[in-house]
């Protein structure tokens, strides 16, 4: 056991400052002042742990994860999303993933590949020749009009420009609800009342999420049973319509606003990649022909997939996980107290000069054939229990929605744009992403 460099005094209240301010910028500034695994002390007995090796991953989310629970940091965003898959705890956790589960099977999966090709096609096939669009506003569009449909069978794709705005005010105040945790829920919904923007972000996406509930009562179960149905579904123990509208709006927003953030952090690198866009287009005319792509040609589309996986590894959607500790534990040499706070960062992982040669390069090749580094060196779903649920509908859907782009168009960013990032609850471009649409 051991103990962890880190700063400490006057410099550790400096460093608490830049991560309330801009976390993302922090962590990268203790990674690249103190190494891989840094404490930063929170108060006498409790810190918080900057852990970026794959053995620190697999500790915390795998081997020893009875021994952890969500973070601290996840209580501005559970004001918002309550008592949902994601920010929820315990036996009211273990019910929900019961439930949701088996909507994401694998072979569940499969089926939902003509809906999400359906979708795709339309919007792409909406893009002129020559136009100038923001690839971001784009991208959400489609993967929320996927989930609408696909998962809730809802039309919610005019809805798609207010979710963007009232999800980037609530990724806003979730930050900001930060510096306010230790106020409690009740304390962090008064503060939420004085940030601009929250409280209309909240009111809009509980808008959305009732009426996507109203329509399914009105209508009553009809033909293959989706995943509202299965959230619906009165058993011996339903859910309450509060677990209800917190489960549906959980999976609306985790169920988009990554996939989105993917898609396009990858057609801005494949616009700055041109031998890699020529690799994509190469691979997709040959496998896809001109019908719609489905589930068994995703094997056929190992370069594809290439792209996506490297785009996650340099801007993974969800670059953060975050887990407080219940008793004090010894994570790979670090000791760790009780109450202290894990951070496993994808985004430095995944940037780990000691794991990845060249990490700020874009070479899609390393992802394919076979891979000998260790397994948790690369977490853009997580791991362990907490796994994203959805996890394998992403990456089917990232597929073939890149695969039809490529078919039928090149995105090129507009001249001297520079695309800042911004990290809040997920990694996303902080502007919109002009791009020029040459349809091939
Ligand atoms: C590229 C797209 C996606 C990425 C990068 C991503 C990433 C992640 C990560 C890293 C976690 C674990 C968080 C933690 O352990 O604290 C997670 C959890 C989760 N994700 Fe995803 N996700 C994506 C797409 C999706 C989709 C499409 C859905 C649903 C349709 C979804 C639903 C969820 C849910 C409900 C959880 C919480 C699971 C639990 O705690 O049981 N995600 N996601």
């Amino acid at each position: 056991m051991g103990m962890v460099a880190g700063p400490s005094g006057a410099e550790a209240v400096r460093w608490w400052a830049r991560m309330m301010r801009d976390p993302m910028d922090a962590y990268g500034g203790l990674f690249r002042r103190y190494g891989d695994a840094v404490r930063l002390p929170r108060d006498r007995r409790r810190a918080l742990y900057l852990l970026s090796r794959p053995e620190h991953a697999e500790h915390v989310l795998v081997a020893k994860q009875d021994n952890y629970v969500k973070a601290f940091t996840y209580r501005p965003l559970r004001v918002f999303l309550g008592d949902g898959l994601l920010t929820s705890e315990g036996e009211t956790w273990r019910r929900h993933r019961r439930l949701v589960q088996p909507a994401f099977a694998q072979r569940h999966v499969t089926a939902f590949a003509p809906g999400m090709a359906g979708v795709a096609a339309r919007g792409i096939g909406r893009w002129p020749d020559g136009v100038m669009l923001d690839a971001a506003a784009h991208m959400r569009r489609i993967t929320l009009d996927i989930v609408g449909r696909v998962l809730f069978g809802s039309e919610l794709a005019a809805e798609s420009d207010a979710t963007g705005r009232a999800l980037a005010d609530l990724q806003r105040s979730a930050v900001i609800g930060l510096g306010a945790t230790f106020l409690g829920d009740a304390g962090l919904r008064r503060v939420f009342r004085l940030v601009p923007g929250a409280q209309r972000a909240g009111a809009q996406l509980d808008g959305i999420v009732r009426r996507v509930i109203d329509e399914r009562r009105e209508a009553g179960p009809g033909g293959e049973p989706d995943l509202l149905d299965l959230l619906m579904r009165d058993d011996d123990a339903p859910l309450s319509d509060a677990e209800l509208r917190d489960e549906v709006l959980t999976l609306l927003l985790a169920g988009h606003e990554t996939t989105a953030a993917a898609l396009t952090w990858t057609l801005i690198l494949l616009s700055r990649y041109p031998a890699a866009r020529d690799r994509l287009e190469a691979e997709v005319d040959e496998v896809l022909g001109d019908g719609l792509p489905d589930a068994k040609d995703l094997d056929r589309l190992p370069w594809t997939r290439a792209v996506l996986s490297e785009s996650m590894r340099l801007y993974p959607p969800a670059w953060t996980i975050e887990r407080d500790a219940v008793a004090d534990d010894d994570v790979a040499g670090a000791e760790v107290s009780a109450g202290s706070t894990i951070v496993i960062s994808p985004y430095l992982l995944h940037r780990n000069p000691d794991l990845w040669p060249d990490p700020e390069g874009f070479r899609p090749e390393r992802f394919l054939g076979e891979q000998d580094r260790p397994r948790h060196a690369y977490l853009p779903f997580g791991g362990g229990r907490r796994i994203c649920v959805g996890a394998s509908f992403a990456m089917m859907e990232a597929v073939l929605v890149l695969a039809l782009i490529a078919r039928e168009a090149r995105l090129d960013l507009a001249p001297g744009v520079a695309v800042p990032s911004r990290a809040e609850v997920t990694l996303r471009p902080a502007r919109p992403v002009p791009m020029r649409v040459s349809r091939r």
